[in-house]
C-alpha cells in the first residue's frame, strides 16, 4: 500500500475543496476541460458546426453590406439583388440547421459524458473508506452527485460550442477587419478593450468577496435545513420564534451580501454591456472622420458600419461563459474529489479466518483535519462469543473502534485482527460475511419492510423473514402495517418509531446470521413498551456471538464478559462489571450516573402504567 493512496484514503480527503475564488479564468476552464476529453471528436464536431452556425448569423450582415454597396456604385441588378436575398435566406436556414444540429451532437456527448462520470463516482464510493461516504459530508456528496454533475451539462453541453464559436467569430472578424482598415478595426475593438478592463476589475474585486458568499450561502442553507429537521422540536417546545429569528438572520445575510455584491458590481456590469453593445460609440465618429478627409471609402465605411457593429453579441456570450465559471468550477473540484478518491487497498483473495475473535494490538488512529488522535495505543483482545462492552464519555472514541473493526478506515498504527487476520488482509466483501453492524441511526430504504430485510440475504424465505422479525421481536408491528411485509416503510424508514427501526436493523442482521456483531445500542426511547422489546432483541442477537456494543444499558453492560472504559482515546479501565466496581474509578462513577438515570425511566415508566404509584419520576 502507497503512502499517497493511505493519505488519500484517510478521511483528510474531507477538507473543503480550495475555493475557486483563487484561481484564474484559464485554471478554471482548465479544471473542466478534461470532463469532455473521453468524447473529445463529438465536442469538437459540435464547435465545429456551431461556428459555422456563428459565422452564418454573421451572413447577412455581410449580404446587406454587399447590397448597399452595389447600389451605391450603381451595379445593384434586380438579379443580383435577388440572388443576395436567397443568400441571405440560405444563411439564416444554414444557421438554424447548424446550430441544431451542434446542440443536439454536444447534447447527446454531454449526456453521455454525465452518465459516464456518475457511475464512476458511484462505483468509487463502493470502494472509498466507508468513514469517507458516512462522513460529515455525505449531503455534499449527495448534492454533488445530483446539482454538479448536472451543471457540467451547462458546460458541456452549451459553453463548449458556443464558446468556441465565440472565440473563432471574434478572432476572425478582428483579422478580417484589419484587413480592410487597420484605423478602423482599432476603433472596433477599443470599446472592447476598455469592457473587458472594466470586467477584469470587475471580477477581481468580486473574487476577494467570494468566500465570505459562498460562507453567508453555506450559513443560510445549514440554518434552513436545521431549521426544517428540527421543526418537531421547535414547535414541541415553542421556540420558533427564536429558530426562525437565527434562520431569518442566515437568509438576511445572504440577501445582504448579494445586494452588496450586486451594488458593487453593477455600474461595472452596465458599462461593459454597454460598450460591447455599442461598438457604434467609436465605430461611427472615427469613420465618419476618416471618411470626411477622404481617408476611408464609403464602401469601406459602410463594411465596418454593418459587420463591426454585428460582432459585439459574441463577446457577450464569452462574458456569460466567465460569470458562469466560478459556480463551474467549485463543483469541478467536488467532482474531482469524488472521482478519484482513494481507496482502501484491498486484499485480491479470501484470507483465512481462524475463529470469530476480535482483537485492536497497540491501535493508533486519527481523523484527518484534527488536532489530536481519536484513539491513542488501543489493545484489547475479544474472545469469540463473548459480549465486550465500550462505555465512556461522550467522544471518548467508542464508536471509532467500531468503525475500524468494519473498516470504514485503516488503523494509522497497530492492527486490527478480525477471525485472527488482520483486516487489511481480508477483502471487504469477506469481512461482511462475518460482520454485521447496527447503528443507533438504521438506515432503511424507502421500500417494502421484506425488501429492506433481504438486503441481508436475498434468497432468505418468507418463513425465515418472520422467524427473524419474530426473534427481534418486530413481527408484530411488521404484521400491524397495512401490508404487513409488503408495507412501505417511508423514507428513511419515516412511518416507524427509532425503537422499531432498530428491531427491524436487528432483524436484518439475524437473518445475516455473523459470527460477530458491532452494535451501537440506541441511547434513548421515551416509550417503556419499545424498550422492552428492543432489550429482547437485543439479547437475541448477542447470544452465542461475538460482540463488540457501545453499550448505554445497565443490563448490557452488567452482563457483559468484558467491560472497556474508553477516555480521550485510550482504554483506562477493563475487566468485568464488579472488578471495575470495586476499583471505583471512572466506570464506577458512570455506574452511578447511569442508575441514577435509569431508576429515573424506571420511575416515569411506572408512573405511566399505575399513576396512583408512589415511584415518582425525580
Ligand atoms: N468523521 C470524523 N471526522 C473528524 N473527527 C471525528 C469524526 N468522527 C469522530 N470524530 C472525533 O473523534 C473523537 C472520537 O469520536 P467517537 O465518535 O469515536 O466518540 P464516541 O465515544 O463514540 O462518542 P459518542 O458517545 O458521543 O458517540 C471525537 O473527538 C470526535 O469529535
Amino acid at each position: 500500500m502507497s503512502t499517497e493512496t493511505v493519505e488519500q484514503a484517510s478521511p483528510q480527503a474531507d477538507a473543503p475543496p480550495r475555493a475557486a475564488s483563487e484561481s484564474t479564468v484559464a485554471s478554471r476552464v482548465a479544471l473542466l476541460l478534461p470532463f469532455a476529453r473521453d468524447d473529445a471528436g463529438r465536442y469538437a464536431l459540435a464547435a465545429l458546426l456551431s461556428t459555422l452556425g456563428t459565422l452564418c448569423q454573421l451572413g447577412p450582415f455581410y449580404v446587406i453590406y454587399l447590397a448597399i454597396s452595389a447600389l451605391l456604385d450603381g451595379s445593384a441588378g434586380g438579379d443580383y439583388l435577388f440572388g443576395l436575398a436567397w443568400a441571405a435566406l440560405a444563411l439564416v436556414v444554414g444557421q438554424y440547421v447548424l446550430m441544431g444540429l451542434a446542440m443536439l451532437i454536444s447534447h447527446r456527448a454531454a449526456f453521455g459524458t454525465l452518465y459516464r462520470l456518475r457511475l464512476r463516482i458511484g462505483e468509487r464510493l463502493g470502494r472509498v473508506p466507508l468513514g469517507k461516504v458516512m462522513s460529515k459530508r455525505s449531503g455534499e456528496i449527495q448534492r454533488t452527485l445530483s446539482d454538479d454533475v448536472e451543471r457540467l451539462e451547462l458546460f458541456l453541453a452549451h459553453a463548449i460550442p458556443d464558446v468556441v464559436a465565440a472565440v473563432v467569430v471574434v478572432v476572425a472578424s478582428t483579422i478580417w477587419m484589419l484587413v480592410v482598415d487597420w484605423r478602423m478595426a482599432l476603433a472596433a475593438v477599443a470599446g472592447l478593450v476598455v469592457a473587458f478592463a472594466l470586467m477584469n476589475h470587475g471580477m477581481r474585486a468580486s473574487q476577494g468577496k467570494m468566500g465570505g458568499y459562498m460562507a453567508a450561502m453555506g450559513r443560510m442553507n445549514g440554518s434552513i435545513v436545521e431549521m426544517v429537521r428540527g421543526l418537531p422540536i421547535v414547535r414541541m417546545f415553542n421556540r420558533t420564534d427564536a429558530t426562525f429569528a437565527e434562520t431569518q438572520d442566515a437568509i438576511h445575510g445572504a440577501a445582504k451580501y448579494q445586494a452588496d455584491w450586486g451594488k458593487a458590481f453593477l455600474p461595472l456590469y452596465t458599462a461593459f454591456f454597454t460598450l460591447t453593445s455599442a461598438t457604434a460609440i467609436t465605430i461611427v465618429p472615427v469613420g465618419l472622420l476618416l471618411w470626411a478627409n477622404d481617408a476611408i471609402g464609403a464602401t469601406e465605411l459602410l463594411f465596418f458600419f454593418v459587420i463591426g457593429l454585428g460582432y459585439g453579441g459574441s463577446v457577450v456570450k464569452l462574458q456569460d461563459f466567465a460569470a458562469q465559471l466560478t459556480v463551474l468550477s467549485y463543483g469541478a473540484q467536488l467532482i474531482n474529489e469524488l472521482k478519484d478518491a482513494g481507496e482502501l487497498p484491498e486484499a485480491d483473495h479470501d484470507a483465512e479466518f481462524r475463529d470469530a475473535s476480535v482483537e485492536f494490538r497497540d491501535v493508533t488512529f486519527g481523523y484527518g483535519g484534527a488536532d489530536r488522535d481519536a484513539l491513542t495505543g488501543v489493545t484489547f483482545h475479544a474472545a469469540p462469543r463473548t459480549i465486550t462492552a465500550l462505555v465512556g464519555p461522550s467522544g471518548a472514541g467508542k464508536s471509532t473502534v467500531a468503525r475500524l473493526i468494519c473498516r470504514f478506515f485503516d488503523a494509522r498504527e497497530g492492527a486490527v485482527l478480525v477471525g485472527g487476520t488482520d483486516v487489511k488482509e481480508i477483502p471487504f466483501s469477506q469481512l461482511m460475511r462475518h460482520v454485521s453492524f447496527v447503528f443507533q441511526e438504521t438506515f432503511l430504504f424507502d421500500d417494502t419492510v421484506e425488501a429492506n430485510l433481504r438486503l441481508a440475504r436475498p434468497d432468505a424465505t418468507d418463513a425465515e423473514l418472520e422467524a427473524a422479525c419474530r426473534a427481534a421481536r418486530a413481527h408484530e408491528f411488521v404484521t400491524a402495517l397495512p401490508d404487513g411485509y409488503r408495507s412501505r416503510i417511508g423514507q428513511h424508514g419515516s412511518r416507524l418509531s427509532g425503537g422499531e427501526l432498530q428491531r427491524l436493523a436487528i432483524a436484518r442482521t439475524l437473518l445475516k446470521g455473523t459470527e460477530i456483531v458491532v452494535l451501537d445500542e440506541a441511547t434513548a426511547f421515551v416509550d417503556p413498551e419499545n424498550e422492552v422489546a428492543l432489550q429482547a432483541a437485543i439479547d437475541t442477537l448477542v447470544t452465542d456471538r461475538t460482540v463488540i456494543i457501545i453499550a448505554h444499558r445497565l443490563s448490557t453492560i452488567a452482563g457483559a464478559d468484558q467491560i472497556l472504559v474508553v477516555d480521550d482515546g485510550r482504554i483506562t479501565e477493563r475487566g468485568r462489571h464488579e472488578d471495575l466496581i470495586s476499583a471505583d474509578g471512572l466506570y464506577a462513577d458512570m455506574w452511578r450516573a447511569f442508575q441514577s438515570t435509569e431508576r429515573i425511566a424506571l420511575g416515569e415508566a411506572v408512573h405511566k402504567a399505575d399513576p396512583t404509584s408512589t415511584m415518582e419520576p425525580t
